[in-house]
């Protein structure tokens, strides 16, 4: 298990380019189930949640060629059961149930994995793959859903008691693509990880309209072809290293960014002090550590609101900020296991009903502290940057599911980070 340690107190400086969304390309990947064409996909990021991604789509069947950041998929001959060890270890193989239930009117998938951010039900998914005319049940931790008729259009309302679901909407749009009739989601996710997947259905044939507003409808075709496309930078990725650059920066620019993407994070940046400029196109950003940072509060919602994937680190920036700052989460409200790391560090925080209260202290104190989930290990990277002394951050396997090259990255902005490499 590799580790990563943060030689604290080096300040960070220079110019990055942000990767492809790892939330956008692992449900574009499950989409190229839908066709038995070539399907070439670029800016897949290298990160292991695409690696398995991949090897699910192997495993299935399908022939994989990927060369850099590129991915081509033939999925002319799969089976109908995805490989279960590897589909339980990520949240995003539920978006193989649509596809692979359109192809082939029948499925077999495990019940998903993912971060350990709190109950995540898959009970929406389900209740959408019912209404298009499926049947389900759950045997030896897998999902077998069946349609022998194959699927019809519906209207679905895909609201949930903390609101829209994102890979949700993915799945049932997917899965709508090939069914007879038209579809059409309510209380759809908005987010541009379901627009970008909406394009890449569009650019295979679909007529899918609507993403990226809370009603998509979708006019079912008989069948869909291959095509090429790029995936939208990481606004997640993006967002960390903004945060880096407002608690350690002396000047940061982040290229290939969407300016659009990014408001609710760069409005929550601002409040607390620090200066974000775009560029005119709005595709490159340079983030300034204000002189005078000051506490804030953030509520995370569905997109446009503050996203719960760039809350932890936002905790790290308030860690070290004057005064006391508030962190909601109302999508994910058990989402604070970065916090009791962060208090290892000397941090000052208090969480109760899905709400953090943070003191800001004037340093932080490096520790041997332990990665729990993908941001919350964002988290952790963070708040090492300016801790004094050496920041010992074990299981960064997490932080690898979905950050590309973050060492390389960070030591390219000129902070003192070594992995070490153990097993
Ligand atoms: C791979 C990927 O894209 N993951 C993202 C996706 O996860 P994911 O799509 O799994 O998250 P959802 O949007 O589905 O979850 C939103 C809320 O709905 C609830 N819910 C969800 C599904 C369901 O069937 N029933 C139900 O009650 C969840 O528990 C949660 O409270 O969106 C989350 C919310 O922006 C992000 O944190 C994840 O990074
Ligand atoms: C929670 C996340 O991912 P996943 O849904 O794949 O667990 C995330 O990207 O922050």
């Amino acid at each position: 298990m590799d580790k990563l340690l943060v030689h604290g107190g080096t300040p960070i400086h220079g110019a990055i380019t942000i990767s492809g969304s790892k939330n956008a390309s692992l449900p574009i990947l499950a989409a190229t189930l839908l066709t038995e064409d070539d399907c070439v996909i670029r800016k897949v990021p290298d990160v292991s949640d695409a690696n398995y991604m991949v090897q699910i789509l192997t495993g299935l069947g399908a022939d994989v060629e990927r060369f850099s950041g590129t991915v081509r998929v033939n999925a002319e001959k799969i089976s109908d059961t995805a490989p279960y060890d590897i589909v339980r270890r990520m949240r995003a193989s539920v978006c193989m149930m649509g596809p692979l239930l359109a192809r082939k009117h029948r499925c077999v998938v495990a019940l998903p994995g993912g971060c350990v951010i709190g109950d995540r039900p898959i009970d929406l998914h389900i209740r959408g793959l019912e209404a298009l005319g499926a049947k389900h049940e759950v045997e030896g931790g897998n999902v077998i859903l069946s349609a022998p008729d194959g699927l019809k259009g519906a209207t679905i309302d895909l609201c949930g008691d903390n609101g829209p679901t994102v890979l949700g909407t993915d799945n049932v749009m997917m899965a709508a693509t090939l069914a007879e009739g038209t579809t059409t989601i309510t209380s759809a996710a908005c987010e541009p990880e379901v627009v970008d997947l909406a394009d890449f259905l569009n650019a295979m044939g679909a007529k899918v309209r609507g993403a990226g507003t809370p009603v998509i409808t979708i006019e079912g075709v008989k069948k869909l072809h291959g095509c090429v496309h790029a995936v939208i930078p990481d606004r997640i990725e993006a967002g960390t290293f903004m945060v880096a650059a407002a608690l350690a920066g002396e000047g940061v620019t982040l290229r290939r960014v969407r300016e659009g993407h990014l408001v609710s994070i760069t409005s929550a940046l601002r409040k607390a002090g620090h200066q974000v400029h775009f560029n005119d196109n709005g595709d490159a950003c340079t983030i300034h550590r204000g002189d005078t940072p000051m506490p804030a509060e953030i509520v995370t919602e569905p997109y446009p609101g503050y996203p719960t994937d760039m809350q932890a680190q936002m905790t790290a920036l308030f860690a070290t900020t004057p005064g006391t700052s508030v962190v909601v989460d109302t999508i994910f409200p058990q989402r604070f296991m970065h916090c009791a790391e962060l208090k290892r560090m000397g941090a000052d925080i208090h969480v109760a009903d899905g709400k953090a209260m943070i003191t800001g202290v004037e340093k932080l104190s490096a520790a041997p502290v332990m990665a729990s989930d993908l941001r919350a290990s964002a988290a952790l990277v963070l708040a090492a940057l300016t801790a004094e002394g050496t920041t010992e951050i074990n299981r960064l396997y997490h932080i690898d599911r979905g950050y590309e090259h973050i060492d390389e990255k960070l030591e390219a902005l000129g902070a003192n980070v070594e992995r070490v490499r153990e097993g």
